[in-house]
């Protein structure tokens, strides 16, 4: 996946109240400290600051939708350690590894067909441009979709490199084994150059909790990701992608000095 390019978020001040307006706040260590928020260093901790600050958006009663990846699961055990202080929710994951993590965490874990809707969801991205996300990196892009769309608040982690001007990063498309080919020379119309993602520890591609590959897709700066998630969605054999258009509400940022959250 191409590297993000930074864009330094904006920082307006100290936010008291998870109810403020619109527009980029930031929670300041000081902050960290009123949410029990640990102030480690580095990106890991740039990672924690933000999952851990999500989490305090939790609250009892809550269907909560429990997202992937090294960001995501900062949130799941932070959403943990609230269960052990008495905290009653529950959690549907978006992936094998976050129903996993969530079990560890004593986290009761449901479906969406055992629940009326979701309150809340907390989930990563790999870039991040105007409110707009790619993700998929974990390949989870598919079933966190469903999840973060149905989630009344959709809220998203990160660390500051995840920030781009423009959404250049390769494009992760779900799809069915048996349509790769077709899906391949659509993409290649639409502009894209796609590459099955292949398996570290085993020969072969990747395989999604699905049941499908994936297909990183190349196709520059997305000058437009609406229009080309549309162009996505109607291929037909493509499961889901990765472009997740007008989805997030809001943008927590860890960063070193606290939490930058943006509004949407
Ligand atoms: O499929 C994986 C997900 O979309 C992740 O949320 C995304 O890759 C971000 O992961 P991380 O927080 O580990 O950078």
């Amino acid at each position: 996946m191409a590297v993000a390019r930074h864009t330094p978020p904006d920082v307006v001040g100290v936010a008291s109240s998870p109810d403020e307006p619109a527009g980029p706040q930031t929670f300041l260590p000081s902050a960290c400290a009123v949410t029990g928020m640990k102030n480690t260093g580095g990106s890991r901790g740039a990672k924690r600051r933000a999952g851990e600050h999500a989490a305090t958006a939790v609250e009892d009663g809550m269907v909560v939708g429990l997202g992937t990846g090294s960001t995501a699961a900062h949130a799941i055990r932070a959403i943990g350690d609230q269960i052990r202080d008495g905290l009653d929710v529950e959690g549907v994951p978006t992936s094998f590894q976050a129903r996993q993590l969530a079990i560890e965490e004593g986290i009761p874990v449901v479906d969406l067909d055992e629940v009326p809707g979701v309150d809340l969801a907390i989930d990563g991205a790999d870039q991040i441009s105007d409110g707009q996300l790619i993700k998929g990196g974990g390949g989870a892009h598919a079933r966190e979709k469903v999840v973060d769309a149905a989630a009344d608040r959709f809220l998203v982690v990160a660390d500051p490199s995840k920030r781009a001007e423009t959404l250049d990063g390769a494009v992760p498309v779900e799809t069915l084994p048996a349509a790769r080919p077709v899906v391949e020379h659509e993409i290649r119309a639409l502009g894209g150059e796609p590459s099955l993602r292949r398996a570290e520890r085993k020969d072969g591609p990747v395989i999604t909790d699905n049941g499908n590959v994936v297909l990183d897709c190349e196709f520059g700066p997305i000058e437009t990701p609406d229009t080309l998630a549309e162009q996505l969605s109607m291929l037909p054999g493509v499961v889901e992608h990765g472009l997740f258009v007008n989805l997030a509400d809001e943008i927590h940022i860890g960063t070193a000095e606290g939490v930058t959250v943006e509004r949407l």
